[in-house]
């Protein structure tokens, strides 16, 4: 019997950076703020360039961005301007412009921009860990704090809690989320929501599955608010 031969797998990085930054309240977006003498995207795109699973890196940007040309290092990394009005859109917008590239079992590593702090070894682990899987998954970091609901009375100036949410089985999702090109393309093609689907995971739990979860890294934190950025220049200044 001829010995079937199965292509290896291939392993992409769509990296979503059309994003504003308003939580952030910069000059501009937060993508492009300075941490540790380059700006956050090319230490996240570095991340993705310094992993021999990686076979190519896309960013997805606005279509005005101006500052992505002097940040990208030539020939590594494909640019794609058609960042949309979410994160959701973005991607979206992403995976339906790689049609004609990926194939429909190439694996989509997901990654915020905004996540400046991951690297090879992280990325490994996630690869190693659901590379073989049928559905694929995402980092992610188990609570460690109690979690409250709260809700804001008529006329108080801080929410109270009305109950605390057992944080058994809790994990605070990060990225990358990878999963096959074809799936995670149907599934957020499902999803019209962005307030609901606020990440890929999101999408294909919908679709009925169970992403798994590896667990990440405190350093691979999406730097979101102002004080973040001290964090970030922490663990960077350690890789
Ligand atoms: N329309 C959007 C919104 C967000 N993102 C990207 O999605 C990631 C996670 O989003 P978030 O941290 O919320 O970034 P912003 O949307 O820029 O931040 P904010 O919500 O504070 O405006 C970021 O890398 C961001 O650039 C995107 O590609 N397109
Ligand atoms: C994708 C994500 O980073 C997982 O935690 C998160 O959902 C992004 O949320 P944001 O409001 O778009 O930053």
């Amino acid at each position: 019997m001829k010995p079937t031969t199965q292509a290896a797998p291939r392993y992409f990085a769509l990296i979503p950076a059309a994003g504003v930054g308003a939580r952030m309240a910069a000059d501009g977006p937060k993508q492009y703020i300075d941490i540790g003498g380059k700006p956050m995207l090319r230490h996240t795109i570095d991340a993705f360039l310094s992993s021999a699973l990686i076979s190519h890196t896309y960013v997805v940007v606005s279509a005005h961005d101006g500052q992505i040309d002097a940040v990208v290092p030539p020939g590594a990394v494909t640019v794609l301007r058609c960042g949309g009005a979410s994160r959701l859109a973005s991607v979206q917008n992403a995976l339906r412009a790689l049609a004609g590239e990926l194939g429909e079992f190439d694996w989509v590593l997901v990654h915020d921009a905004a996540r400046p702090g991951l690297n090879a070894a992280l990325i490994a682990k996630l690869i190693d860990a659901v590379g073989n899987d049928a559905v694929g998954g995402l980092l992610a970091l188990p609570v460690v704090d109690t979690v409250k609901r709260a809700s804001m009375a008529a006329g108080a100036n801080v929410p109270a809690a009305t109950s605390s949410v057992a944080r058994d089985g809790l994990w605070l999702a990060q990225t990358p989320q990878m999963f096959r090109y074809r799936l995670l393309c149907d599934a957020l093609a499902a999803a019209t929501d962005a307030s609901v689907i606020t990440d890929d995971a999101s999408a294909i739990e919908a679709m009925g599955f169970a992403p798994r979860l590896v667990e990440g890294h405190p350093r691979n934190l999406k730097v979101t608010l102002p004080a973040d950025i001290r964090i970030a220049e922490m663990y960077l200044a350690a890789p």
